[in-house]
């Protein structure tokens, strides 16, 4: 499939038909989703159902056998990893990915300089454009510590820090390379139950203030729940359910997946 401009209306992500074999494990068969610019889509379903087999696929670790995922109009399997962040997709890690004896401030330059405009000869020669660009860059990492609540912290080096600031920190890294999608892995893991409060009203500030899409793979339900606009559920690699958070909680095939018998 070609790449193409993407109208008014259409979904950021269409995720088409995708299916990923290991060996004899049909980890993904055949799952399609749309998610809506502007919405927060939760991806659940119990271990080994086939999150983080999509996950990768998104971020262009694993190639599908089949389907398609076009974002933006992009055909992203014709493209490699590399490429995927100056489309505007950012993602988190599940474990923090952060560079542990720089400061946090840093750490966050650098998530901007991600997708930012630079190139080694005007950067070395110091251009005028370049500097507008570590400007920008500046401002930018700037930005994302207020709206992140980072101040206080942003000189100290990441080592050392609190798990949950740290994780916060990741997010901040993410949030400064302007996705327009944020691929978020499980990141409530390891929070406790007041971080995770604060991470369910900066999700909301991510899509709402900050006009972001978001794409959260979690295990923490009332997490999902309480920030997802649609949820996709699945099992044993096939979409079993998709829908608002409260039908979705509602559905048999749902109850019957986690629990292991029909409600
Ligand atoms: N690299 C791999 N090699 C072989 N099998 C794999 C590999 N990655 C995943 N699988 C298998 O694919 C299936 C889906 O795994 P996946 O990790 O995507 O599920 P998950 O929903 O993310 O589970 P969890 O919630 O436990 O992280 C499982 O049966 C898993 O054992």
């Amino acid at each position: 499939m070609g790449d193409r401009a993407p109208a008014d209306g259409d979904p950021i992500l269409r995720v088409d038909g995708v299916t990923v074999r290991f060996g004899g494990v049909v980890a993904l068969d055949g799952v399609s989703f749309d998610l809506k610019r502007g919405e927060v889509l939760g991806l659940i379903g119990p271990n080994g159902a086939g999150k983080t087999t999509l996950f990768n696929c998104l971020s262009r670790l694993y190639t599908p056998k089949s389907g398609s995922i076009t974002f933006e109009g992009i055909d992203i399997l014709a493209h490699p990893a590399h490429r995927i962040a100056r489309f505007g997709m950012g993602r988190t890690f599940q474990n923090v990915a952060a560079f542990s004896t720089l400061s946090v401030f840093d750490n966050i330059r650098i998530g901007a300089h991600s997708r930012g405009v630079s190139d080694p000869l005007s950067d070395g020669l110091r251009l005028p454009r370049c500097r507008r660009n570590e400007d920008a860059v500046f401002e930018a990492a700037s930005d994302i510590v207020d709206i992140l609540s980072l101040g206080s912290v942003a000189d100290l080096p990441i080592a050392g820090l609190p798990f949950g600031v740290q994780k916060r920190v990741e997010l901040a890294r993410a949030l400064a390379a302007r996705p327009t999608l944020l691929l978020l892995d499980e990141p409530a893991a390891g929070l406790n139950h007041d971080e995770i409060g604060e991470l369910a009203s900066l999700i909301r500030q991510i899509r709402d203030d900050l006009g972001i899409t978001v794409l959260l793979v979690e295990h923490h339900m009332g997490l999902v729940m309480s920030v997802s606009d649609t949820v996709v559920v699945l099992n044993f690699g096939r979409k079993i359910a998709e829908g608002a958070p409260d039908a979705v909680q509602q559905n048999p095939a749902v109850i019957e997946a986690y629990l292991g018998h029909a409600a």
